[in-house]
């Protein structure tokens, strides 16, 4: 396909998306009817159709319109690329411009672009919360998300997994953030086929929800429960940092727990399941990875990012207060509760830890991270009684 036709094939996507279907969907269904294009071809709209749903509210002022055809234009914009070279409506490319569409074109660049791919109601939240780093992050958020992955270090060392996926074409390189993350540099769609990752010695994890794991205290024979479990990154990684701990993975949600015994079989971990509601009690940790906005994780998920509203926020701020008062309980005399996610909000994070401390709760290890160290927003504190 040329790039013109690759530009025509992500506006029709972005407008069956942009009203509701969800991406994912369309670009398989968007395949499975298009079977001549190629892996490249599918990869460039895929990217194409990511790019605009990330940066949606630049490329539609860019644009002048909040159409695929618009946001095609503001991404051909931003890349400095002229419209009229891909709009020509030559060989499967997009119709030619139209007058009402150069006028927008020819309108000065907003200075403001980086806070426009906010939604507008959570800007002010954003700017207090985030503070100085705000602008920088806002930029960053605009961008694709490194691919990071975890070395299972109960099974293998950083060094050796790095060879082993290069003999398989993937390139990677040491995470500064923490020492158990590659960050991959070429071959990233090869991974979910590599011996590597099949035989359990890497997952795919960001950065900051690593280095977050790897703050937790954690000894042998301890016994601990992931409380917020889902498909079990975090029981997954505490697995591997401590073999000897004794782990439980509960979710209120069984459904979500569906991957986890393929996933610890796999990196030959031992994670007992607790069925929902019933997570037992005494335990020496206790980890809640919170459901959330997912803020910090807007890059890799950014249709999440405008389908958020206050209504939905507040549902999940109540929600994380009532999950926090449940899970406090079940630590035992002397034990630690972690509470994290990747939320950027003061509301889901810091604020949420007000009422553990009213109750007796102090914290002692607090630390958020954020894409200018390379990984997702994320946000863990340690608390002790
Ligand atoms: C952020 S996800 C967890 C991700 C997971 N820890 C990981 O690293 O892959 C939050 C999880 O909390 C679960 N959840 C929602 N409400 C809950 C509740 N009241 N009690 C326990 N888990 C709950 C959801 O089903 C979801 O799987």
């Amino acid at each position: 396909m040329t790039p013109a036709a690759r530009i025509a094939a992500a506006i029709s996507l972005l407008d069956t998306i942009l009203p509701g279907e969800p991406a994912e969907r369309a670009l398989t269904n968007w395949a499975r009817g298009h079977r001549f294009a190629g892996s490249k071809d599918r990869a460039a709209i895929r990217d194409h159709v990511y790019d605009a749903l990330r940066c949606r509210g630049s490329f539609a002022q860019l644009g002048g319109g909040e159409d695929g055809r618009a946001l095609m234009l503001g991404l051909l914009r931003a890349q400095g690329i002229d419209p009229q070279t891909i709009f020509t409506g030559e060989g499967y490319g997009p119709e030619p411009l139209s007058a009402a569409e150069q006028a927008a074109l020819e309108a000065p660049v907003p200075e403001d672009l980086a806070e426009l791919d906010w939604p507008e109601w959570l800007r002010p939240a954003l700017r207090a919360d985030l503070g100085a780093g705000y602008g920088a992050i806002s930029e960053a958020m605009r961008a694709r998300a490194p691919v990071i992955l975890r070395v299972n270090i109960a099974r293998t060392d950083p060094k050796k997994a790095a060879e082993m996926l290069a003999a398989e074409g993937i390139v990677t390189q040491p995470h500064p953030l923490v020492a158990t993350a590659l960050e991959v540099i070429e071959g990233a769609r090869k991974v979910h086929r590599s011996a590597a990752y099949m035989n359990g010695l890497v997952e795919l994890q960001d950065a900051a929800s690593q280095a977050a794991t790897a703050l937790v205290p954690l000894a042998p024979g301890m016994r601990v429960l992931d409380y917020c479990a889902g498909g079990g990154g975090k029981a997954l990684a505490l697995a591997a940092a401590c073999p000897e701990a004794v782990i439980h993975a509960h979710d209120a949600d069984p459904a979500r727990l569906r991957d986890l015994p393929v996933r610890a079989a796999r990196a030959g971990a031992e994670i007992a399941l607790c069925p929902p509601g019933a997570p037992g009690t005494g335990y020496d940790l206790v980890v809640v990875d919170a459901p959330c906005s997912g803020s910090g994780t807007w890059r890799r998920t950014p249709e999440a990012k405008w389908r958020l509203d206050p209504a939905r926020l507040s549902e999940l701020v109540a929600l994380q207060a009532e999950i926090l008062e449940k899970a406090a309980d079940l630590v035992a005399d002397g034990g630690v509760l972690a509470y994290m996610n990747c939320s950027f909000l003061e509301v889901e994070t810091a604020a949420q830890l007000r009422d553990l401390e009213a109750r007796g709760w102090a914290c002692q290890t607090e630390r958020r991270f954020s894409p200018l160290e390379g990984a997702d927003g994320f946000y863990v504190a340690l608390l002790h009684r």
